[in-house]
């Protein structure tokens, strides 16, 4: 957990990131997944099945190798940052990209799942995944002497809004904790099916990790904003991306995109006067930042190039 001086100072609130890129393969996944993989272990299975928009994939790629278990992940064509694909690929998964939307994925990998002997580990067909994925609270808790006043975090499929409550009311429930938080999540603009209150059928975000039209975990998200007196909202690329370089500069959190949309939401609510002062809030930074070097270098790198000597180096840097 790190303290943002530089949120806090522009919210006046006190505002907390959960790096969750400092995780196994870089994400929040690998709570759930570690839990998913060793029960199908145990159960005997041989393979693991997800459909993924790249970090379930990884994740569930790395257990299942760890494991001896073979991994078959789903991922939608030219919609995946090669980060994640890279690891797929390099813990030895059976990867197939799908012609069509993560949600396209998840439908075959259900199919597959039904009709063959293979374990489904995706969230929404595998309540151990949100088990582990409730551990977030409990670290929270832990580290914060209580549970804060909000938990900001992106939305995609619903999963980790649900299990992140979840958590806050496990650890409440067994008298860990006082309170609990209100729940803000955030989706893109282009793909905010929960915004809507119905499924976006040509999701569109840069955010590549949050592009899905149809959550899988609806009934979980939509219960965790209501129960908590909290919100979904939206948000765009735009803003993504400016909080995306905000946190690298000014608090050295390389997140992947999607993971700053809490962040944008966040500054989002205070740009519009709807943040009350002096709020201990919490945001889920969701995945590592090398997870999606493209989008790290199309947003504003210019190369500058120069003979191998001290004054053209000088000259470039402004220094002479
Ligand atoms: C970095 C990052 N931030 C946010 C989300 C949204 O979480 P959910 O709302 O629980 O879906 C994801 C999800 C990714 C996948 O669903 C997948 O990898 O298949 C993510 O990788």
């Amino acid at each position: 957990m790190l303290r943002s001086e530089h949120l806090s100072g522009l919210t006046a609130c006190e505002v907390w990131l959960k790096v969750e890129g400092a995780n196994p393969t870089g994400s929040f996944k690998d709570r759930g997944m570690t839990v998913a993989i060793s029960r199908a272990a145990e159960a005997g299975a041989e393979t693991v099945i997800c459909a993924s928009t790249g970090n379930t994939s990884a994740s569930a790629a790395a257990y299942a190798a760890r494991a001896g278990l073979t991994a078959a992940v789903l991922v939608p064509k030219g919609r995946v940052a090669l980060g994640k694909l890279s690891q797929a690929v390099r813990y030895g998964a059976e990867i197939v990209e799908i012609g069509g939307t993560f949600d396209d994925c998840l439908r075959v990998a259900r199919e597959l799942a039904a009709h063959h002997p293979v374990a489904l580990v995706n969230s929404a067909g595998n309540e151990l995944r949100l088990a582990g994925q409730r551990t977030v609270a409990y670290e929270v808790v832990d580290a914060l002497g209580g549970a804060p006043d909000v938990h900001c975090l992106p939305v995609g499929n619903g999963g980790n809004i649900t299990a992140t409550w979840g958590g806050y009311r496990t650890y409440r429930d067994a008298g860990l904790s006082d309170g609990l938080p209100r729940m803000w999540g955030f989706q893109a603009a282009g793909a905010a099916p929960l915004v809507h209150g119905t499924p976006v059928a040509a999701p569109r975000t840069q955010a590549t990790a949050i592009n899905v039209g149809n959550p899988a975990t609806w009934d979980g998200a939509v219960t965790a904003r209501d129960e908590s007196g909290g919100l979904i909202g939206a948000v765009s690329d735009e803003q993504i991306f400016a909080a995306y370089r905000m946190l690298a500069r000014r608090d050295g959190v390389f997140a992947e995109p999607a993971s700053a949309a809490g962040v944008a939401g966040l500054l989002d609510l205070h740009a519009r006067g709807l943040l009350e002062p002096g709020l201990r809030i919490v945001v889920t930074l969701s995945g590592n930042g090398l997870k999606d070097l493209d989008a790290s270098l199309r947003d504003g790198y210019t190369p500058r190039e120069t003979p191998a000597t001290t004054a053209a180096v000088a000259r470039a840097l402004r220094l002479a």
